[in-house]
């Protein structure tokens, strides 16, 4: 057996904050860098007019509408800088305090020395989007205290009424950064989000999707050094991951240096879900591969994947022979694999002789949910890649909304010490230690049949070369999506089957 690596994720990934967190970081920058409060909101506002600039020209009329905490100071600065630069802007303010945050003031000041502001006090007062122009949500941000109500809602609904892009500053006006929203409040539906520095929870949450939109990030140079010293369990990973994994090979490393993954799985009809995790595991860098199918396999393997060797299993039509775990650098178990009785038996012994992490995915995660006692024979670090239906079933519960999923989640890695990818738009990677690891890659065309199965493949190969498990799983998670995208490029999202993203797979 290959030894793991060492755990590389810690330097390269990004942190998630929460609300409380981005404040006080707000605040540190603000001591140490040192810079006042009025300069940085300058620095963030030129960061969003920089992003908008990018993608907008100044033919495009433009409307901000502003509350009156700091996220409304970012909207003043903002229709000030479009001004400065020739943008046909209006700028409205949504008048639901008596008095504005001390930056929403200065600003208000600097921007009324340019041009006039249209208050908003009563719902009459709210301006017709008749010929739409390009709207700027700076309502309310991440200071958000409770749902937005009375006129403020009433703006909001006006908004997403409006067949016009919406692009939010920060975060989209009603929506709560780090906490579950009521299904009745009201929220902006933007079309893209502008985050300041890092992205908020609510991005990752597929009940939040039509209140984020598309979303990015843009740096306001917020303190590194507060973010180096700042605990948190939400990581977000992009493409800085790459690097640190993506090698050359030595001149003289041969077959052998790159070890030697075995993956089982296939029953009769369902060949193709591990001939699909056996091309993507071979394409992953797997120096060898065999594969252990039911005797139906035996040609299809054989004639569809040369490189690949096979163990037949005496059965035609399932597994049920424990294979001999020793020439194996790791094993990778459950595409297409069905859940018959005397596949649930080689199943239970082959984790009774494990000692080092195994993937297990599909039919494996199936039975384990039906026979649970397996979970505690399954050695530390194991990697389980569950969609939401079969989270649920090994949870044996549901979740009332997607936060509770993520604790029932993170509570259930801990107790039993395991790795769970758990696939979807920003699939959720979470580790024995507790942390939870946003993925930033993938589309939704890899809604398809047999992409769960190239992931499968992909971290049994990236675990057989000796990456340590949570390496293997976190990058894994982000190449599969990756190659997911450059897929989609060329064929488009509804076209895309699981073959392409294999196809796709560059290292
Ligand atoms: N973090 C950073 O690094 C930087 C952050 N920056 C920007 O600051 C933003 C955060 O600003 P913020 O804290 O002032 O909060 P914000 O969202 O503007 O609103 C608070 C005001 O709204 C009120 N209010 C609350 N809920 C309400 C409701 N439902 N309906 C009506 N009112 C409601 C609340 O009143 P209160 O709760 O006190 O009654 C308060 O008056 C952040 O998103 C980013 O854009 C950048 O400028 C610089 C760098
Ligand atoms: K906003």
């Amino acid at each position: 057996m290959l030894t793991f690596g060492h755990n590389m994720l810690k330097s390269f990934r990004m942190n998630v904050f929460s609300v409380s967190q981005i404040r006080d970081w707000d605040a540190f920058t603000i001591a140490h860098e040192p810079i006042h409060s009025i300069d940085l909101m300058e620095r963030a506002s030129s960061a969003f007019v920089r992003w908008f600039c990018a993608r907008f020209d100044d033919r495009c009329p433009v409307i901000v509408f502003c509350g009156m905490g700091n996220n409304g100071g970012d909207g003043l600065a903002i229709s000030r800088m479009l001004l400065q630069k020739c943008y046909n802007v209006r700028t409205c303010v949504v008048k639901h305090s008596p008095k504005g945050s001390a930056d929403f003031s200065r600003n208000l000041e600097r921007l009324e020395s340019l041009t006039a502001i249209e208050w908003i006090e009563t719902a009459a007062d709210i301006p017709t989007l008749l010929s739409p122009p390009i709207v700027i949500d700076a309502l309310l941000g991440s200071g958000l205290s409770r749902p937005a109500e009375g006129l403020m809602a009433e703006v909001i609904q006006r908004i997403n009424d409006a067949q016009t892009p919406v692009i939010s500053v920060d975060i989209a006006a009603g929506l709560f950064a780090d906490m579950p929203n009521a299904p009745s409040d009201s929220i902006i539906k933007p079309t893209h989000t502008v985050a300041f520095q890092c992205p908020k929870l609510a991005f990752f949450q597929p009940q939040c999707a039509e209140f984020v939109g598309e979303w990015d990030i843009v740096s306001i140079g917020l303190s590194e050094k507060y973010e180096l010293q700042t605990p948190t369990s939400y990581f977000y990973t992009d493409a800085a991951i790459i690097e640190p994994f993506t090698k050359a090979r030595k001149k003289y490393s041969h077959k052998g240096s790159f070890g030697h993954a075995l993956l089982i799985g296939g029953s009769y009809g369902k060949i193709g879900s591990i001939v699909l995790s056996a091309k993507a595991c071979l394409r992953s860098g797997a120096g060898l591969l065999t594969v252990q199918a039911p005797q139906c396999g035996y040609d299809i393997i054989q004639t569809s994947i040369p490189e690949a060797m096979v163990l037949p299993d005496w059965h035609w039509r399932i597994n049920t022979a424990v294979p001999n775990i020793e020439p194996y650098s790791a094993i990778g178990i459950g595409p297409g694999m069905g859940q018959d009785p005397q596949t649930l038996l080689m199943l239970r012994e082959l984790l009774t002789l494990l000692t080092s992490p195994i993937v297990l995915d599909a039919d494996a995660l199936n039975l384990l949910s039906k026979h649970p006692d397996m979970l505690t024979i399954l050695p530390k670090n194991s990697i389980l890649t569950p969609h939401p239906k079969e989270l649920q079933r090994l949870l044996g519960q549901s979740w009332k909304d997607d936060y509770e999923k993520l604790t029932l989640l993170r509570d259930f890695s801990q107790k039993y010490q395991l790795i769970v990818c758990l696939k979807g738009a920003h699939t959720a990677v979470a580790l024995p230690d507790g942390s939870i690891h946003f993925n930033s890659t993938g589309n939704p065309g890899m809604a398809t049949g047999g992409s769960g199965d190239v992931l499968t493949g992909i971290i049994t190969g990236l675990l057989a070369q000796g990456m340590h498990p949570t390496d293997a799983a976190v990058f894994g998670v982000f190449q599969h999506g990756k190659a997911g995208d450059r897929a989609a490029q060329k064929c488009t999202q509804p076209a895309l089957i699981a073959s392409d993203i294999i196809n796709e797979m560059r290292w």
